[in-house]
């Protein structure tokens, strides 16, 4: 039998909860955030943050504008302990930032935890034990009074020593940690025990935090799970209920979401998801999701790359290319139809009241990435991206005739050296397709007269060394050189498509001309440039049509 047994697992058992009213709410503002990076984050990391790394993230959670944070276990090592002195003695914390600690309910660490706040402003003391059926019954063998004992231990101890400390203002937070594991109905009396404790009032409200500290069952459950106790507990409106998830199933941000809008007024995370196992709630996704609604996230992640900077140099950790809204290649596209969408659409969003891009949810610009990077060559690519490129980093306008033509050009490129295909390439096959005179006919001097309204041409072609005199006749120049050209080949030529524009990119007003061409009945484009019109029109002519002498020189060989 295999080892890969599902029937060794249970379901996990969702409350009755046919009254849900979460399903029908928005997110209309965001949370109360809190970050744990430096807390739980760190707990985390194969090898803790420096000083100097956890003073650098201190930084930029900062910067981001959190307003609590939580800055470590300052009872469990003296690492964490100086982290705080550190950032109270040297006066690092913003009068509108509040640090919060996390403490065991343990006298012995609650009151080192106290020790570690002395002279703060305001600070956070978050107290927890574990509620769990299986924390409860194997890691610790008790009861559950023993565990709402432990719980009102340690609320009493936090309050009494709280009492010493009278300069500081306090705010006390307590985790029924394992909350999703613990019966709904014990964790409400273990948390009104300790509220009971702390009699907290609407003006001194205290934070209850319950957290997902393994995220068990869909988010959906969770959001049950908070409606209920947020409409059952005692004190609400002198609670904060705050959420913490974890992402075990890869619905952290999907958990702390249908929690808030199940009730819930603060939310705990980190920059990113870092945290135990495969993290924790990620707080950019959801600022971004919340932003991306039009709701003000109240944190600024303008500056994105130096926000994933900071948190890759302070854990160690990558941050995946497809990491939502942040990572490097979510504002990328490859594939040729997802270009040819974007194309179109940021063509059309000038002037619009809001943004309307397809499979761009927001605009790049918002978080610092520029649109360079949003359309990306590969064999998977289209011709809109592609004409996208050369217009964007080239100033080349090329009709659709020329991309479709030119598309199949970059795809076999692609195909054959099984890469990406950067703007530099793709502007170097493009000559050498379009623009590419060396080895083949070239025009040298022609002069055009005019006699009974007809034009006529004369010209000089040039191919390595050998020199041909050629004369047309026709309505315009260019018709005169393409008749010309029919008398040089032999071959019945007719002029499909021509356009034109000044070279955008050209400091000295080039102008390029698109020329498509059916020459016994096959198409050939080419494209001339020029300071001069006429003579970009009609190397144009000629290059396609030496791009049909090539093909002739192929089949011949
Ligand atoms: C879900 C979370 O993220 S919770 C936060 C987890 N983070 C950390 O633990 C990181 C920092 N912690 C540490 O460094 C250590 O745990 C310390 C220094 C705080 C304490 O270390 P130790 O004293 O060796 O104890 P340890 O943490 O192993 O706990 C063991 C004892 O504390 C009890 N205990 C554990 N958690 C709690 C709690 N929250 N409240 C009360 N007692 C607790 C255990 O039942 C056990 O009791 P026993 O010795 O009678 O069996
Ligand atoms: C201490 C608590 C809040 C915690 O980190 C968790 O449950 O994950």
């Amino acid at each position: 039998m295999s080892s890969f047994d599902h029937s060794k697992y249970k379901p996990f058992q969702a409350i009755a909860k046919p009254d849900r009213r979460w399903p029908d709410q928005r997110i209309e503002a965001a949370p109360l955030w809190c970050s744990v990076d430096l807390r739980d984050g760190n707990q985390a990391l194969i090898e803790p943050m420096t000083a100097r790394q956890k003073s650098r993230l201190w930084d930029q959670l900062v910067k981001v504008g959190f307003k609590e944070i939580e800055v470590g276990f300052p009872s469990a090592s003296s690492h964490d302990f100086n982290f705080v002195r550190e950032l109270i003695e040297n006066d690092r914390i913003p009068e509108d930032v509040t640090i919060q600690v996390l403490v065991q309910a343990r006298q012995e660490l609650i009151e080192k935890t106290f020790e570690a706040l002395k002279g703060a402003r305001r600070a956070v003391v978050h107290v927890y034990n574990s509620t769990s059926t299986v924390q409860r019954e194997q890691v610790f063998g008790l009861d559950r009074q023993g565990i709402i004992d432990i719980a009102v231990n340690g609320a009493e101890l936090v309050q009494a020593c709280a009492d010493k400390y009278p300069e500081t203002e306090w705010v006390f937070e307590y985790s029924p940690e394992s909350f999703t594991g613990t019966e709904i109905d014990f964790a409400l009396e273990v948390v009104n025990a300790v509220t009971a404790v702390w009699q907290p009032t609407p003006e001194k409200p205290v934070i209850i935090n319950l957290p997902a500290t393994v995220e068990m069952s869909t988010p959906n459950v969770y959001a049950d799970q908070i409606e209920w106790f947020c409409d059952n507990v005692a004190r609400r409106d002198s609670l904060l209920i705050s959420l913490h998830t974890h992402n075990d199933r890869g619905c952290g941000v999907a958990a702390a979401e249908l929690g808030v809008m199940a009730g819930a007024d603060r939310v705990e995370g980190t920059l990113m998801g870092n945290g135990e196992r495969t993290g924790n709630m990620d707080v950019v996704t959801m600022a971004m999701n919340l932003y991306s609604q039009g709701v003000d996230p109240k944190l600024n992640l303008a500056n994105m790359d130096e926000i994933i900077q900071t948190v890759k140099e302070c854990t160690q950790l990558p941050v995946h290319p497809r990491h939502p809204w942040a990572g490097e290649l979510v504002f990328t596209a490859f594939s040729g139809s997802h270009q040819d969408a974007i194309k179109k659409c940021l063509a059309q969003q000038e002037g619009r009241d809001h943004w309307d891009v397809a499979y761009l949810p927001i605009d790049p610009a918002d978080i610092g990435r520029s649109y360079q990077e949003v359309i990306r060559i590969n064999s998977q690519s289209g011709k809109g991206g592609i004409a996208y490129v050369l217009q964007r980093d080239y100033g080349y306008e090329i009709p659709r005739w020329l991309s479709v033509d030119f598309s199949g050009s970059v795809q076999a490129h692609a195909e054959e050296s099984e890469a990406e295909v950067g703007p530099e390439a793709i502007f170097d096959l493009f000559q050498k397709t379009y623009l590419n005179g060396e080895g083949r006919w070239q025009l040298g001097n022609y002069t055009v007269s005019r006699e009974d309204h007809v034009d006529k041409l004369q010209a000089e072609l040039s191919r390595e060394g050998v020199q041909q005199q050629i004369t047309g006749t026709g309505n315009g120049v260019v018709a005169s050189f393409v008749n010309a050209m029919e008398a040089f080949t032999g071959k019945q030529i007719v002029l499909v498509e021509y356009s034109e524009h000044a070279l955008s990119q050209s400091a000295d007003a080039e102008a390029v001309c698109y020329i498509q061409l059916n020459i016994e009945g096959d198409r050939y484009c080419g494209v001339g440039r020029s300071h001069d019109i006429v003579q970009a029109s009609l190397d144009g002519i000629l290059r396609a049509i030496n791009k049909s002498a090539d093909r002739d020189a192929e089949a011949a060989a």
